[in-house]
């Protein structure tokens, strides 16, 4: 069976309100930030993890890789939820292109990744994410629960040959 989750799903089918925050070019935070002014990240992990089935190809990655570097926050005004999102990239990466990967703590990623004009973005791929996706599943475990099916939005970071994958899952009930 082909893989349930494509990253091209037709935008149109989104609610109204939420094709301005999947479509921002810009920093998802900054966007955040103009809106809730108690903006807070908080870190639910931070460490080397096996990378999703449909982030390998994106990343260069073999499937038999368990190692990648990995990022996982929650978005939130004050204490609530509004975006789950997960960063992923290489060993090579964090040594390289985005050495400051390791060391954003309680920082945006955002602010990180476009201050520096070295940085190239992709373009913005989209999914309905379900129970069959792990995002979804670790959105569940993180916040609790949800409905059946999410909007999430990916693209690629660029540092020279360097990549990393951000997907950001859009949380109800704000979104
Ligand atoms: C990529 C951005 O950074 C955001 C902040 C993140 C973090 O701190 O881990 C992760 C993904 C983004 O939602 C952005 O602001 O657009």
């Amino acid at each position: 069976m082909p893989h349930p989750h494509r990253w091209h799903h037709p935008l149109c089918l989104a609610p109204r309100a939420l094709r301005p925050w999947l479509t921002e070019a810009g920093s998802l935070t900054a966007r955040l930030i103009a809106h809730h002014p108690d903006f807070q990240v908080r870190v639910l992990k931070q460490q080397a993890a096996r990378p999703h089935q449909d982030e390998l190809a994106t990343l260069c990655l073999a499937s038999g890789v368990r190692h990648a570097p990995t990022r996982e926050v929650l978005l939130c005004a004050g204490t609530t939820p509004l975006v789950f999102a997960h960063s992923v990239t290489t060993a090579v990466a964090v040594r390289r292109g985005f050495r400051k990967f390791r060391h954003v703590g309680g920082r945006s990623l955002g602010s990180l990744l476009f201050a520096s004009p070295t940085i190239a973005r992709s373009r913005l791929a989209w999914c309905r994410v379900d129970a069959r996706h792990p995002l979804w599943r670790k959105a569940r475990k993180a916040v609790g629960p949800l409905p059946r099916r999410l909007w999430a939005r990916r693209s690629v970071f660029y540092a020279g040959a360097d990549r990393l994958l951000v997907t950001e899952v859009f949380l109800p009930p704000h979104f």
